[in-house]
């Protein structure tokens, strides 16, 4: 494919998704219909999509028009492309400008407004707390990848040395237990020995930070009950093989491949098929990875931000906290419970908290942190709450 056949392609993707496609099935849907585009085509088509969703309002700031096509002009402008030579209709480029197009083109641009510059949608402007992202420029970069070594197998300088010897290069992140960054190539990491025989795994740096943040003493029962793939399972895991793991997920087909990632870090974990909540069961530690907005990892899920709509936000607020009441049941005496989530707003954050200890007053906050949206990590809450000991 020729660079601006793959612009073109871009627009009518782009156009799917931002009528409601899910990115990924819409990229892989895609991929399938145009056998004749080869990986490298893919793998560009995909990032120029992906760019055009975490700066779709800052392109259609620079083009003046918010259509796909728009929004691509706007992704040519700010590259320092010549859209005509883009928009040539030579080939499979895009059609070519038409007089509409131009006429708005050629206007003056308005100011740029918060949400175009940070691109979000007006309404989540003011919801994203002072302090809580680097920057406003942070929700149109790409998330760093990360990794985590699992130490139980092999110490971070000889993953750091085995992945090199496969080609792929990665750097300390010394605030991190057991993390490491991936600089330049990523796309080869689930191919590597390494990864194959569970000596890493793919964990964004806050998903460890949270992790080491928990209280997790050796012959612990620890209950992570909103596991999903299980990584905080397994983070947990890694710690040492004297606790006893044990993962629910509501939708149990999200913990499906638990088990085999599970074999490869010689990790025991057990899989409940059936909510431990009512059970009689209790545990030393709870954590609960809540589902929530994800305005924190947005920039690795760029079309989520344009679906979220307030009334989803309440219906998750309800759920989070729901599970909080219904978990809280589940800590042994002396034992605590860990509320995360990879939001930025209040509402899933600190006023979860505020709310269940006004309704349970014999629970307070041991630890509760906010790590940052930026380079380090994605933006992360957690609230770690102990019993108050009874006099
Ligand atoms: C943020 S994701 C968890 C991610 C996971 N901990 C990880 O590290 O990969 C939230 C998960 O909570 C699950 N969930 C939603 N409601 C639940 C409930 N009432 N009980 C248990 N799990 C629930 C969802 O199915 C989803 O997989």
């Amino acid at each position: 494919m020729t660079p601006n056949a793959r612009v073109a392609a871009a627009i009518d993707i782009l156009g799917r998704i931002t009528a409601g496609a899910p990115a990924e099935k819409e990229l892989t849907a895609w991929g399938r219909a145009n056998r004749f585009a080869g990986s490298k085509d893919r793998a560009a088509v995909r990032d120029i999509t992906f760019d055009c969703l975490r700066n779709l309002r800052s392109y259609a700031h620079t083009s003046g028009l918010d259509t796909p096509r728009g929004i691509l002009m706007g992704y040519v402008l700010q590259q320092g492309g010549d859209l005509g030579a883009v928009f040539s209709g030579e080939g499979y480029a895009p059609v070519q400008i038409d007089a509409v197009e131009r006429a708005i083109l050629g206007r003056d641009r308005p100011e740029i407004s918060a949400g175009e510059e940070m691109n979000l949608p007006d309404w989540i402007v003011p919801m994203v707390p002072e302090g809580t992202i680097e920057s406003r420029a942070v929700f149109a970069k790409r998330a760093p990848i990360d990794l985590r070594v699992n130490l139980s197998q092999i110490s971070r300088l000889d993953a750091q040395a085995e992945l090199l010897s496969e080609g792929i290069e990665t750097e300390i992140l010394d605030y991190t237990s057991a993390g490491l960054r991936v600089i330049g190539q990523t796309r080869k990491i689930p191919q590597t020995e390494i990864y194959l025989r569970g000596g890493i795994e793919l964990q964004d740096a806050g998903s460890q930070l949270l992790v080491d943040m928990l209280p997790i003493e050796s012959g612990a029962k620890v209950l992570d009950l909103c596991a999903g793939g299980g990584g905080k399972s397994l983070a947990i895991a890694s710690l040492g093989t004297d606790r006893k793991i044990f993962a629910y997920d509501i939708a149990p087909q999200r913990m499906d491949d638990l088990a085999l990632r599970a074999k490869r870090a010689k990790a025991e974990i057990k899989v409940l098929k059936k909510s431990p909540v009512g059970g009689g069961d209790v545990f030393d530690l709870v954590l609960l990875d809540v589902p929530c907005s994800g305005s924190g990892s947005w920039r690795r899920t760029p079309d989520a931000r344009w679906k979220l709509s307030p009334e989803k936000l309440s219906e998750l607020t309800g759920i989070q906290s729901q599970i909080l009441a219904e978990a809280s049941g589940l800590v042994a005496a002396g034992g605590t419970l860990a509320y995360a989530t990879c939001s930025l707003f209040d509402q899933e954050n600190e006023a979860q908290i505020v709310q269940f200890l006004a309704e349970n007053p014999q629970w307070q906050v041991i630890r509760q942190e906010r790590m940052k949206l930026g380079a380090q990590s994605d933006g992360f809450f957690v609230a770690i709450l102990g019993k108050v000991s009874q006099p």
